[in-house]
């Protein structure tokens, strides 16, 4: 086991300043490899990327088949009306439902509203066109299903890479699969620490009413993580050991990412650092150069698994979560970092020397204008933002483009991607 001043040392290296929000973001995206593939049932698998192509187990359709309710048919008319043999001779018909099994002999299928059963002299029943047939009807071939139209046996439908959608996972159905092999999506646990934090009604004063528990499972599903749970706990070093390296902390499976909120700091109930040490895992990232969320804190533990440290302040830790936990997600998820994006500043924004300011911002008419009540506590800014301004240290003149993220929950990606195309020649500093 290492000692916490060995942990510690891990990032920065000492003497050194903390690594850049850019830096953080790679350093975050670089420290994980994707998750092994797994078998999901169709039931499970929308949303998650196919590692393995899907093809048709059998032709599609699988057998000649009916598309209307009425009669198959041999010959032309009159037919002769016959049971429900596999072989129709030559002048029958049979009755048929849509979907039904088409039997050999037969040339197509007649509509049951353009035909009807007739009694003859002799007492049998006979199939006869009537007014409402159309003309050429039953034309050779008609409402037959043909079998292996849609697909040929053993042809892929659905290619590996692909991110399944309730379309893909009905073919693969229709395909004859029961499962499917997929990238793994990392399962998540949250744990929301602080013995001030009270999870309803309007808390007293020297308490907070949390706000990660009822948000934050969904902001990881967003972020492609799935959600395990969320644990609470107070502030003892006990509980901190058993809620990050305990193996019961969650029920089903260890998380492969545990996300804890609080406790970044450096006061006597804030264990974070010694957690990991004592548990033999190294601290990855211990700081970054950014306002709000600079406490923030990346380790990994000796079995592989991850831990993010968010700061405790509501904004710092949404920003500190969408800074870092957002790449070490795609890592493990074998998704690609995603792009930062550049939007054209409505505001000037002072210079901060040696930090990146983030700064929740809405998108009207292609520029970024920046929200108000964005203190480290506040949630009423990032409430009705579009995404996050990642002001330079050197800040940003209105006019000038920004570095912008997209929020996990904003469908604002394609006001940055086409902004981003317009800016594309203006270089900004990390
Ligand atoms: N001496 C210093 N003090 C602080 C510094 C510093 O550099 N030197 N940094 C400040 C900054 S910036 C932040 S951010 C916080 C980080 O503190 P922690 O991560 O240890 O968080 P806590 O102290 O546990 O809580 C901070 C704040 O957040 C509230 N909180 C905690 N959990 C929740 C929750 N689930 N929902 C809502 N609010 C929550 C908690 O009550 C505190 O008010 O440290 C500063 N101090
Ligand atoms: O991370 Mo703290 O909330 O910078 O303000």
């Amino acid at each position: 086991m290492g000692s916490s001043s060995e942990l510690r040392s891990a990032w920065p290296p000492s003497g050194h300043p903390s690594p850049t929000w850019l830096e953080a973001r790679q350093l975050a995206f670089d420290c994980a490899v994707p998750l092994a593939p797994v078998e999901v049932p169709l039931a499970l698998a929308a949303g998650h990327a196919l590692t393995r192509n899907v093809s048709a187990l059998h032709e599609l359709p699988h057998y000649d088949s009916s598309a209307m309710d009425g009669w198959a048919i041999n010959g032309v008319g009159p037919w002769i009306l016959a049971g429900h043999e596999p072989l129709l001779r030559p002048g029958s018909a049979s009755v048929i439902a849509t979907g039904g099994l088409v039997p050999v002999g037969a040339q197509s299928i007649l509509r049951k509203e353009s035909g009807q059963i007739h009694q003859d002299a002799d007492g049998s029943l006979v199939l006869r066109l009537t007014d409402n047939a159309k003309e050429g009807e039953p034309g050779l071939g008609q409402h037959i299903r043909l079998a292996g139209e849609e697909a040929a046996a053993g042809e892929v439908l659905i290619p590996a890479g692909t991110t399944l959608n309730p379309g893909h996972i009905a073919l693969a159905a229709v395909a004859g699969h029961d499962n499917v092999q997929v990238q793994a999506k990392p399962v998540v646990g949250i744990v929301l620490t602080g013995s001030e934090v009270v999870t309803s009604g309007v808390p007293k004063p020297g308490h907070v009413r949390d706000t990660f528990g009822p948000q934050l499972g969904t902001v990881i599903s967003l972020l492609g993580g799935t959600p395990a749970g969320s644990l609470r706990i107070g502030d003892s070093y006990p509980e901190w050991l058993a809620a990050i390296g305990g193996s019961d902390a969650f029920p089903g499976r260890m998380p492969d990412l545990t996300i804890t909120t609080g406790g970044t700091g450096c006061s006597g109930t804030d264990h974070f650092r010694a957690v990991i040490a004592d548990l033999g895992g190294q601290l990855l990232l211990d700081g970054i150069a950014m306002r709000p969320g600079h406490p923030a804190v990346l380790a990994g533990l000796p079995d592989g698994r991850f831990v993010v440290g968010l700061p405790g302040n509501p904004l710092a830790a949404m920003m500190a979560l969408i800074t870092m936990g957002a790449p070490l997600l795609e890592a493990l998820g074998g998704r690609p970092l995603s792009a930062v994006g550049q939007v054209t500043s409505a505001a000037d924004v002072d210079p901060s020397p040696g930090r990146t300011r983030l700064i929740p911002c809405t998108f009207i008419e292609g520029l970024a204008f920046p929200a108000s009540h964005t203190g480290p506590g506040m949630m009423r800014g990032l409430a009705w933002a579009d995404g996050v301004m990642a002001v330079p240290p050197a800040g940003v003149q209105s006019g000038e483009p920004v570095p912008v993220l997209p929020l996990p929950w904003t469908q604002a990606n394609e006001t940055i991607r086409s902004t981003t195309t317009r800016a594309r020649s203006t270089a900004w500093p990390a």
